[in-house]
């Protein structure tokens, strides 16, 4: 189910952190935002962890705020950036004890937590204590948990920050196919994992909207400015400090840079999401 978010705003000790911030959220929705621009306090809003000062959120057509809170509700499921509890119970304890805080009992439980730890791929381990789990492994646990409330729609904060490699790799399947079912929200610095997941996005900074829209359009952003040049290793720190570099790969005798200029330099390369979100950054607040 779609979320509506309308003119949210957020004080804190007279400070605005978020600002009459809009969003019409829908599919795997990715929001992006540099540190501070205010995306965990948005996601905790909408999962009414914390009041808000103005603004609106409806789910579907349904109004699901009162007058400064998301109400909590089952449709939504949170999970947040640590997910770590009862470390010397097992997995299947765990979900249990979870399952029978929301009224179900220990028979009746029983098939929807085998269906939920199968869907996130942790059968196997179902009688390992939640601390022999990896990172990874344990939030998966806390996406199972989510699961046995049926939401509609999942909200995950940095989901894949600190994992390893084949972990992020897995985690990413995973909320892939989570989306075919639910609507799910996921913020992340990792703009690749953004870019592999989501047919939306969403872009805050300093808790202003500077951008909603798909993947292809924010892409667009940096149609006209994206290059690549190969510079020797002596001339490095003379475009690092000159140009707004945006990756770099080392070749052997040279290093392929890849920047983000208004004037022709180089050869002109087709955008990448991230070469669109950091040309959008830097129109909202130039370096230079
Ligand atoms: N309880 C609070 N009191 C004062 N300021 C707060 C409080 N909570 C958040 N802030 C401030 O609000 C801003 C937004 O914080 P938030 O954690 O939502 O950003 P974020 O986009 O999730 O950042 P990050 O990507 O670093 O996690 C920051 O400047 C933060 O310092």
């Amino acid at each position: 189910m779609d979320i509506y978010i309308e003119g949210l705003t957020k004080v804190i000790k007279k400070k605005q952190i978020l600002s009459d911030v809009t969003l019409s959220i829908s599919g795997v929705y990715g929001l992006l935002g540099p540190n501070g621009a205010g995306k965990t306090t948005l996601m905790k809003i909408l999962a009414g962890l914390l009041e808000f000062s103005a603004g609106r959120v409806l789910l579907g057509e349904e109004l699901i705020s009162t007058g400064t809170r998301v109400k909590r509700t089952d449709h939504i499921g949170y999970l947040p950036q640590d997910f770590m509890i009862y470390p010397e119970l097992k997995m299947y304890e765990v979900l249990e004890h979870i399952a029978i805080l929301q009224g179900e009992t220990p028979t009746s439980c029983q098939s929807k937590i085998k269906d939920v730890v199968e869907q996130v791929n942790l059968s196997e381990h179902i009688n390992k204590k939640m601390r022999e789990l990896s990172g990874g492994m344990r939030r998966r646990v806390g996406i199972a948990q989510l699961l046995l409330r049926k939401p509609s729609v999942l909200i995950f904060d940095e989901p894949t920050a600190g994992l390893d490699i084949r972990e992020r790799v897995r985690f990413r399947n995973l909320l892939k196919q989570l989306g075919k079912r639910h609507t799910v929200i996921i913020s992340s610095h990792i703009v690749e994992d953004i870019e592999f997941l989501c047919t939306k996005i969403g872009i805050i900074e300093n808790g202003r909207v500077l951008f909603e829209g798909e993947p292809e359009e924010l892409k667009k952003k940096a149609a006209h400015c994206t290059y690549e040049i190969n510079v020797s290793f002596a001339e490095l720190d003379e475009i690092m400090a000159t140009k707004e570099v945006v990756q770099m790969s080392e070749e052997p005798s040279h290093v392929v840079v890849r920047v983000l200029s208004d004037k022709p330099i180089g050869q002109r390369v087709s955008p990448r999401l991230m070469d669109g979100y950091l040309a959008l950054l830097k129109e909202a607040a130039p370096l230079e």
